[in-house]
């Protein structure tokens, strides 16, 4: 006895119910042709994922539960259907996955373990289910336990007791580094466990700040990887199974090398960006270009993401941009082949300390004189946003954005950060690594796109004469160092001074961490790499007069 199962790793559109259901259903051609018994879709992948409070509108809950039964109806002939969406019962609204089979929906099976940490906050949102049972399709009975319900010890084993004959489990399971070990030992518990072969199923795409990196896979009755994914990237698999002495065993197929962190880190930033631009109805990119690394590396995600025609980096020069910076900037922008435009501010600059020279008179000029730098670059690059139509990226690193060295209604200006979750001291090694690399999901240009002299340069914001980052902020691999401790892994200042850092320099920086709560609130969303991303991994108050005294 045989059994084929189709696994579609495709990337859906949060609100995009008809095109999410179109996808369904041109999967489900590929599994006829196949002659598969099933075709597996990822979790709450009729509505896309995350929908936050948006499926708790009844509206959008009853819409999505009438196009799935309309699905079910168009694919009565063929193989069954497993879809994730939202089911309301009449009283509760369930995180559902939905079995369609001959025209109809033939079982639901409902998440029990509902997320609630990190980027989660399902407990809010869904009622968690309280049983499930298995579903038979042809010859073989299924248990689904949804996602996080496959992290605990209980909905699987149950399933499995009640007859389930293997696991598919289908998922929203969002990136962060390194999180596919992880993964593998919660399944390979649960395998443990049953006695019987897993089958995880994970969708792809960006969606505002979270990445779903896929990278399907299957286990079998031992615990043994005998099918991987890509990762990052959309595809469909059949998983064939055979039946041996009473056990489906499943058969060997390819299981995909994973890259490097380095490798995927990148690959989620590009990701982000592109679908996050597709998905809004953005064409173009636009960003100011300092010839510093955080914008060279921007806008090389950028031009990967889209497309050299599809970038333009802007160089707003003051007095105090070095000749080094416009050198740098340009030859950036000539090397990635992306449009390049030269605005000095001198004249704007000029005119706005006229206009305030009558307010300030007797004060000494300081910070709002350099600020004005930054807003009025911020104001440009914005008029530039609006008359061309292309999104404006904002380039704050998570060294910057977390002690909050960026000015606000300034250089923060923009849509989308891409490095917002990635240290300075990474995105250095970030660069090395794309100049080093090119694959064929990068749009942009092979080789060293960002030169060395900016790689090597140290930091500057160049509001001033001579100004250095680390005039003000401890070297950055000092600060990343704390950081890290304080915003990661939540230690106490006694805990990093132990470590080998000075009281003080912690104090500072954990001062600084808790000032600039107000600038995140207002700053733009951007990929999340790990489980420490700032606005929903770590939700800090704005007013908070509590500081470590350890
Ligand atoms: N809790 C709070 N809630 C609401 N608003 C609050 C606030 N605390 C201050 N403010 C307001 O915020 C203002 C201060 O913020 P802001 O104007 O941004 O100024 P501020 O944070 O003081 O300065 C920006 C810093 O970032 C550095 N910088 C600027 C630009 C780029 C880079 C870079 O390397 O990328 C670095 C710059 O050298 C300077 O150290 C205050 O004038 C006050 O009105
Ligand atoms: N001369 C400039 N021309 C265009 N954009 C600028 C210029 N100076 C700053 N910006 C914009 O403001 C952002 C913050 O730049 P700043 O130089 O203050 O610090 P940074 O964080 O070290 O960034 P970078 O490494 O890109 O220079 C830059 O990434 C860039 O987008
Ligand atoms: N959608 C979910 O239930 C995901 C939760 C799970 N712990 C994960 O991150 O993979």
């Amino acid at each position: 006895m045989t059994f084929r199962l189709t696994l579609a790793q495709l990337n859906p559109t949060v609100g995009a119910i008809a095109a999410n259901i179109q996808k369904a259903r041109d999967a489900w051609e590929i599994a006829r042709e196949a002659k598969a018994h099933m075709l597996a879709l990822p979790e709450m992948f009729a509505v896309g994922y995350q929908t936050q409070d948006l499926v708790r509108k009844p509206a959008f809950y009853l819409h999505a539960m009438r196009a799935i039964e309309s699905l079910a109806e168009s694919c009565a002939e063929g193989p069954a259907i497993g879809i994730g969406g939202p089911y309301f019962d009449g009283t509760n609204l369930f995180n559902a996955y939905y079995i369609l089979e001959q025209g109809r929906i033939a079982h639901r099976v409902l998440k029990s373990h509902l997320p609630n940490e990190t980027v989660f906050d399902e407990v809010r949102i869904f009622e968690p289910a309280r049983g499930n049972t298995p579903y038979k399709i042809g010859p073989m009975t299924i248990g689904s336990p949804i996602c996080e319900d496959s992290w605990h010890a209980g909905v699987a084993e149950s399933l499995a007791a009640q007859g389930a004959e293997i696991s598919l489990v289908p998922n929203g399971s969002p990136y962060y580094r390194n999180k596919f070990p992880t993964r593998l030992k919660h399944m390979r518990a649960r395998v443990a466990a049953t006695g019987t072969p897993l089958i995880y199923l994970n969708m792809v795409g960006g969606q505002d700040d979270q990445v779903f990196d896929g990278g399907s896979f299957t286990v079998d009755a031992h615990g043994k990887l005998v099918d991987r994914m890509p990762v990052f990237s959309e595809e469909i698999r059949h998983i064939d199974f055979v039946k041996t002495d009473g056990k489906w065993n499943v058969a060997k197929g390819q299981v995909s090398e994973h890259p490097d962190e380095w490798e995927q880190d990148y690959h989620a930033m590009v990701l982000s960006l592109r679908d996050y631009m597709s998905k809004t109805g953005f064409k173009k990119i636009l960003l100011g270009m300092s010839g510093g690394i955080d914008s060279a590396i921007v806008a090389t995600i950028a031009v990967d993401a889209l497309g050299p025609q599809n970038v333009r980096c802007v160089m707003l020069p003051s007095e105090y941009t070095s000749q080094g910076s416009l050198d740098d900037a340009k030859e950036a922008a000539e090397n990635l082949g992306c449009h390049y435009d030269f605005v000095p501010i001198a004249q704007g600059r000029a005119a706005i300390t006229e206009t305030l020279a009558p307010l300030f008179q007797g004060f000494e000029a300081g910070l709002a004189e350099e600020n004005i730098q930054s807003r009025l670059r911020g104001l440009l690059l914005m008029a530039m946003s609006n008359k061309f139509g292309e999104m404006l990226l904002t380039t704050g690193n998570k060294s910057e954005v977390a002690v909050g060295y960026a000015t606000i209604y300034g250089d923060m200006a923009g849509g989308y950060n891409p490095i917002k979750d990635m240290y300075k001291t990474r995105v250095f090694e970030q660069c090395r690594w794309r100049n080093a690399q090119h694959r064929d999901w990068m749009m942009g240009p092979k080789g060293a796109v960002i030169p060395v002299s900016i790689i090597d340069k140290p930091p500057s914001a160049e509001l001033r004469p001579d100004q250095k980052d680390e005039d003000s902020l401890p070297p950055y691999e000092v600060l990343d160092a704390i950081l890290t401790g304080l915003v990661d892994k939540d230690l106490s200042v006694a805990e990093i001074v132990a470590q080998g850092h000075a009281r003080e320099t912690v104090k500072k920086v954990e001062h600084l961490l808790y000032i600039s709560e107000y600038k995140r609130f207002q700053s733009a969303p951007g990929t999340r790499l790990t489980k420490g991303a700032f606005w929903l991994d770590r939700r800090y108050p704005i007013v908070n007069r509590w500081r470590d005294e350890g």
